[in-house]
This record gives C-alpha cells, sequence and structure tokens, in this order.
C-alpha cells in the first residue's frame, strides 16, 4: 500500500467514529520571549499551535498478558537446525551490512533534525532531501493540519504555510524570519536528588556481558579496567557512579574508559544496550575533575571544554541527564540544545554556565553562528550514534563543524565515536575526525543485533498487516512496545487505528511538534500508554525501562536501522522481544542481511525467510571483509592479527606496533 492509499484510507469514513481525546497539555512552560534578555512569559500554548489530539484511549483489558519469559542466554556461535524452521550458523549466508544507506539518507531524521544547513559560516543551504511519504501533510482531522515545511533548522512550525528560514548569517535568529517561531520551551527536569539518579534494574544477562568477545585494535592499547576501583575515577563522580546503581563494568566500558582516560581517540562498537553513554562520559568527567575545570560562569559566549552531539532530540536530551548525572556536585556544568524549542532558550540555558554541550546537530551549528559559543576550549568531541552521524544526512554538518573557526584541529582534541553499528564506508570518512592512531573497540558482534532480544519474523502482506497488528498487542496484554513504522503519515494512521482499536497508543516521529514528541515520549515512558508508535526518529538510542517488546509494522530499509529499532528492548542484560512483519513485495533485500542477523544472534531463521534470502542470493554478499566472529570489523584491517581479542574479563594486552601500519587519513 503506498501512501496515497494510507492517505485515502485515514479519510474513509470508518474512521470517522474516531474521537480524538483533548488532552491539556501538562507542560506549562511556554515563553514569549525570544531573545537572551527577555523574561519567559508564562504559558503561551498558543504560540505552538492549538493543542492537538493525541492517541491516548486507555486500553480495555484484553486477554491476559503474555510474559516473554526469559530466554536463556545463548552463549558462542553454535548453530542447530530445527525442523520447520533453523538455528542459523554461520554458514549459509555471510550478510553483510546489506542495505547501509550511504545513499540514502534517512530521511525521517533529516525531517528531524535538519542536515542541510544554513548558508554564512556553513555555506549555502540547500533543501533536505525527502523520501517517500516524508513531508507530507497528513490531513488532520481538527483541521489544525500538520502543515509546513520542517527540517533544516527545525526552526519552522506547522501551519503558517511559509516554508521558509533565514540564515543565522542573513542576520536574523532562525525563527525571527518568514518562518514562524519556535517558541516551545521544553520543562526543566527535576532536580532532586532522587530524580537525577533515578535507574532501572540490570537484567538477568548482565553478568553474561563478561562472556562477550572483545577486540581492540590500534597501537599501545591501554589496558582494560575491570571494576570502577581499578579505573580510579574521583571521589565524587565515583560516588555518583554509586548512586546510579552501578556497580559492575560493562564490556565496552571496561575497554574504552581506559582508552579516553588515556587521551587516545576512539571508535567503539557495542550492542544495543550495553552502556555505551557512560563508557564515554564517565572518562571525559573524570579528566576534566582531573585538569582542575573550573566552573564557568554567566557570560554571552561560553566556550565549553566538551561537545556532545546526537542525531535526536530525544537521544541528546538523554545524554544531557547522564552528564548531569555524572556530575552531580562537581563544578561541570552540562547543557543541552535541540531544535524544535526555542532558540532564546537554548542561549539562556548556554549562558548560564557550559562545560559540557549537549547538542543536535542544527541547533548546535545555530549557536555557534550566532557566536553563543565558542569552540576554543574544546577538547573532547563526542559523536554518539557515530555512523547515523558521519553519513550523508549529517556528514557535511559534521565537516562543517570541525572546520568551524576556533575548532581544535583532531590532533589537538580527542575525538569518540559510539555506536552499535559502524559499516565500513562510514569508517573510512570517520578517518578525516580522528588521529590516525585511534583505537577501534569492538565488543561482540559489532553491528549485531542484542542477544537479549528474542527477534521473530513473520512473512505478513501488508494488507494482513494491521489485523496481524492488533493480535499481536491484544497477547502480549499491557507490556509497553514500540512500533515502528516506515512513514510519519502512517505512524498517524496506525496510531489512529489502534486508538480505535482501544489499544492506548501514542505515537512519535517528525512531524509533530517537539512538545508533543516530549509528551508522547513521557506518556509511552510512565505507562500512561504502553503503545507507542515511531518512525525511526525513536530507532536510536532512546533508553526506556520496560520495552518488553518491539514491533516492527514495516521493516527499515536497511538492517542496520533493523538492528538500532530491536534494540530499544533487551537493554542492559533485559530480556525482550522483536516481532518483524516482512512484506516479500518490498522487504526481499532485506532477507539476506536478516538471515545473517538472526543467526548471528543464534535465533530462529524461518524456512521462508532463507528460501526468499537464496532466491535473492547477490554473490559476493559477505559478512565483512574478513571471516571474522565480527560483523563488521576495523577497517584498518592491515592491522590484522595485531589487534587483542580478549573476553570482556580479561585485559587487553598491549597491541604489537607494526612498523607498516597504513595511516588512511
Ligand atoms: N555499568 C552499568 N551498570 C548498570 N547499569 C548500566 C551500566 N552502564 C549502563 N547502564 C544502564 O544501561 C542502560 C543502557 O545504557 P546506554 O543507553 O548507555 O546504552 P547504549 O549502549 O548507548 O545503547 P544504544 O546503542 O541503544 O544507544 C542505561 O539505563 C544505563 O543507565
Amino acid at each position: 500500500m503506498g501512501d496515497e492509499d494510507w492517505e485515502a484510507e485515514i479519510i474513509t469514513p470508518h474512521l470517522s467514529s474516531y474521537v480524538p481525546v483533548f488532552e491539556k497539555d501538562r507542560y506549562s512552560s511556554g515563553a514569549n520571549g525570544d531573545t537572551f534578555s527577555k523574561t519567559p512569559a508564562s504559558s503561551s500554548e498558543m504560540d505552538d499551535g492549538p493543542s492537538r489530539r493525541d492517541h491516548h484511549f486507555m486500553r480495555s483489558r484484553f486477554a491476559s498478558g503474555r510474559s516473554l519469559g526469559n530466554r536463556g542466554f545463548q552463549d558462542g556461535n553454535a548453530s542447530e537446525a530445527s525442523s520447520s524452521s533453523r538455528r542459523g550458523g554461520k554458514g549459509g549466508f555471510r550478510g553483510g551490512r546489506g542495505g547501509f544507506g550511504l545513499g540514502s539518507p534517512n530521511s525521517e531524521y533529516e525531517q528531524d533534525e535538519g542536515t542541510q544547513r544554513t548558508g554564512g559560516l556553513f555555506g549555502p543551504r540547500r533543501p533536505a532531501p525527502s523520501g517517500p511519504g516524508n513531508g507530507d501533510v497528513y490531513p488532520s482531522r481538527s483541521g489544525s493540519g500538520r502543515g509546513g515545511y520542517k527540517g533544516l533548522n527545525e526552526e519552522v512550525i506547522t501551519g503558517s504555510g511559509k516554508n521558509s528560514w533565514k540564515s543565522g548569517a542573513e542576520g536574523a535568529e532562525s525563527e525571527d524570519t518568514q518562518g514562524p517561531k519556535m517558541t516551545y520551551v521544553p520543562p526543566a527536569p527535576p532536580e532532586d536528588e532522587d530524580s537525577i539518579f533515578a535507574h532501572y534494574q540490570t537484567g538477568i544477562n548482565f553478568d553474561k556481558y563478561d562472556s562477550i568477545l572483545v577486540e581492540v585494535s590500534g597501537h599501545d592499547v591501554p589496558p582494560a579496567v575491570l571494576t570502577f576501583e581499578e579505573a580510579n575515577l574521583c571521589q565524587t563522580l565515583t560516588s555518583n557512579i554509586a548512586k546510579a546503581g552501578y556497580t559492575k563494568l560493562t564490556p565496552v566500558q571496561k575497554y574504552s574508559i581506559p582508552v579516553v582516560l588515556a587521551g587516545r581517540d576512539l571508535m567503539a562498537c557495542a550492542q544495543t544496550g550495553s552502556g555505551k553513554t557512560a563508557a564515554f562520559l564517565l572518562p571525559i568527567l573524570a579528566n576534566m575533575m582531573r585538569d582542575g575545570i573550573t566552573a564557568s560562569r554567566f557570560r554571552e559566549l561560553q566556550e565549553p571544554e566538551c561537545i556532545i552531539v546526537a542525531p535526536t532530540r530525544e537521544l541528546i536530551n538523554q545524554i544531557y541527564l547522564e552528564a548531569r548525572k555524572f556530575s552531580f556536585g562537581t563544578c561541570v556544568r552540562a547543557v543541552v540544545i535541540y531544535g524544535g524549542t526555542q532558540f532564546g532558550h537554548s542561549v539562556r540555558q548556554i549562558a548560564q554556565g557550559c562545560n559540557v554541550l549537549c547538542a543536535t546537530p542544527g541547533r548546535l551549528m545555530d549557536i555557534i553562528g550566532k557566536e553563543k559559543i565558542g569552540l576554543r576550549q574544546v577538547r573532547y568531541l563526542v559523536l554518539d550514534e557515530a555512523d547515523r552521524m558521519l553519513d550523508m544526512g549529517f556528514g557535511p554538518e559534521m565537516k562543517k563543524l570541525i572546520s568551524c573557526p576556533g575548532m581544535p584541529s583532531k590532533e589537538q582534541r580527542q575525538t569518540l565515536m559510539f555506536s552499535a553499528t559502524f559499516p565500513e564506508e562510514i569508517q573510512r570518512l570517520a578517518g578525516e575526525f580522528l588521529k590516525p592512531d585511534y583505537l577501534f573497540v569492538a565488543v561482540g558482534q559489532v553491528g549485531g543485533a542484542c542477544t537479549d532480544v528474542q527477534q521473530t519474523v513473520l512473512q505478513v502482506g501488508q494488507y494482513a498487516k494491521r489485523e496481524k497488528l492488533v493480535e499481536t498487542l491484544r497477547s502480549t496484554g499491557d507490556e509497553r512496545t514500540m512500533v515502528f513504522v516506515e512513514t510519519k503519515k502512517k505512524a498517524d494512521f496506525i496510531a489512529t487505528f489502534l486508538c480505535q482499536e482501544k489499544i492506548s497508543t501514542t505515537s512519535i516521529h517528525g512531524d509533530r511538534e517537539q512538545r508533543e514528541r516530549e509528551q508522547a515520549l513521557g506518556d509511552f515512558r510512565c505507562g500512561k500508554c504502553p503503545v507507542l508508535v515511531a518512525t525511526s526518529v525513536a530507532a536510536r538510542g532512546l533508553d526506556i525501562e520496560n520495552v518488553q517488546h518491539v514491533i516492527n509494522f514495516d521493516l527499515p530499509s536497511t538492517i542496520d536501522e533493523y538492528v538500532h529499532r530491536i534494540g530499544r528492548t533487551g537493554r542492559c542484560g533485559n530480556t525482550g522481544r522483536a516481532v518483524s512483519f516482512f512484506d516479500p513485495e518490498s522487504d526481499r533485500h532485506l532477507a539476506q542481511p536478516l538471515v545473517k542477523i538472526l543467526s548471528d544472534a543464534q535465533q530462529d531463521v524461518p524456512a521462508w525467510l532463507e528460501e526468499i534470502a537464496f532466491s535473492t542470493y547477490v554473490p559476493g554478499f559477505s559478512g565483512g571483509p574478513r571471516d571474522s566472529v565480527f560483523a563488521s570489523v576495523d577497517t584498518r584491517k592491515n592491522y590484522q592479527g595485531k589487534s587483542t581479542l580478549n573476553t570482556a574479563g580479561f585485559s587487553a594486552s598491549q597491541a604489537p606496533n607494526p612498523a607498516d601500519d597504513e595511516s588512511w587519513d
């Protein structure tokens, strides 16, 4: 069913019985001021246009929930066969990073965070590329419409019919120009200690992390640290780690922390939900404390020591909360800025002092263009979801960032990159950002799915998907479930449909206003709406407690995106389940990489999927540059045989220092 069909369906009479629940927005902190000196006014909901319906219905009691159960941890790569489905082994398909979208940026993100930036310092604006279905206008039943151009610097809100903006270089605040203003001021997070340190429990498989193979490649690899004590972080940091409930390091932390403490550049790949955020935050904060950082004071131009970028607003906010938690009680001040919010609010947050700046790329470039941030003091540059940050969508933006006036060269800063997926093409691009002697930490199946997620792939045709979705959701009872669809329009449609089915649902996608997105996430987090329909904007990084279930109503276009999506469950040693609807009409290209991903994670591979994979077999399709347990490896594989290969429980040995090392920087 094409987008047009979905649109047609949305306005068909069967939906006319849908009565949106009009909820008064929880957030009261709208602000009118959009310049630095103005004081935020009280609530001004109208600034964001009329409040919209949300998909909030109380779910009636359905059939009793089926427990996921705890899948036993499966170690190693052994395969075994069963009759109707086979546990895939390493044989058969050596699926590569099939479908990697270097050439096809995810337009959802681009619409989300603006990838083609303004002129001025950073060159001319270009229109953001859009994919099928994106940028379309959902015909709102309330009449308010989702119209309006979205994307680029995000400084445009809906409803004006003006698709315009103006670059900083053109002499005005982005939102002060022809387009309507972003006036949303996000509510400040709670400041009491309990809230700051609130955390969820590690799962039954947390200790199994120790048996995951870790490979560190590069020269002079610092030994891993096995415990927090061994890491010798400062006292306040150690106390914060304890308050956060961390008692034991995860593998990516064991290996990355000493690398960062030693001042080395790093590219680290580890499975979703395995603690990558703390792996960079803790050593950066420790270094800052060690170097005697001074508290930054109120100033219009701030010069942060650390800049962290991530592709979505919700993710960068989450990283900020982690930074705030670990820096609690220190003089380090973390600040977050992201699109979809009032620019003046970002300026005010920064002016109060800023050591660690967490930002989405669009807002970051705007704020630099406005000279509210100076880059001279930057010692740490972190790209979370680095493969996404360097692909065609955000890559140009990141290049502009590192060539901004004042930004220390890569020799003078530490650059850290983290992700669960790291395609080779992107690794090559990353060289431009990293010192030639950077270290590459690979934990387990890099680019592989989290082994704590039980994956099921069902063959479901487009027209049968809705029925199957309802059936699946009814069988899972009140389990918190994320349902991924491919387009924003379809997200609205499916959320509306589920509400009609009396399944309490909300949605998040790039066409929703930021306030709505945050409310949707909040409602999902607290369980008010146990079902969240999402586009890929929610695929990466989000760490939400108790997400037991991910449903790929539509499979994504790339296997990497699949890995990130299903990684919203099964986090931190907890188990989860992912069900994917495979439509042979549209998803054939994913058959091969899916078989590989399932095989590598010791999951059942349906016979029909293998058949499709065989029938679409592409000669030369392989799992990577070498037949390795690592789905993706350090592309500088002239290091081959010179890297350290350990289980996470043992310290890495020093890597040899080959004279023939070839820098590809
Ligand atoms: N050592 C630890 N002990 C206990 N909990 C931890 C530890 N490290 C991280 N966590 C928790 O595990 C969860 C997942 O961590 P995080 O979000 O950093 O994962 P991630 O690897 O970045 O995932 P993704 O690839 O999806 O971005 C978080 O709730 C975090 O607080």
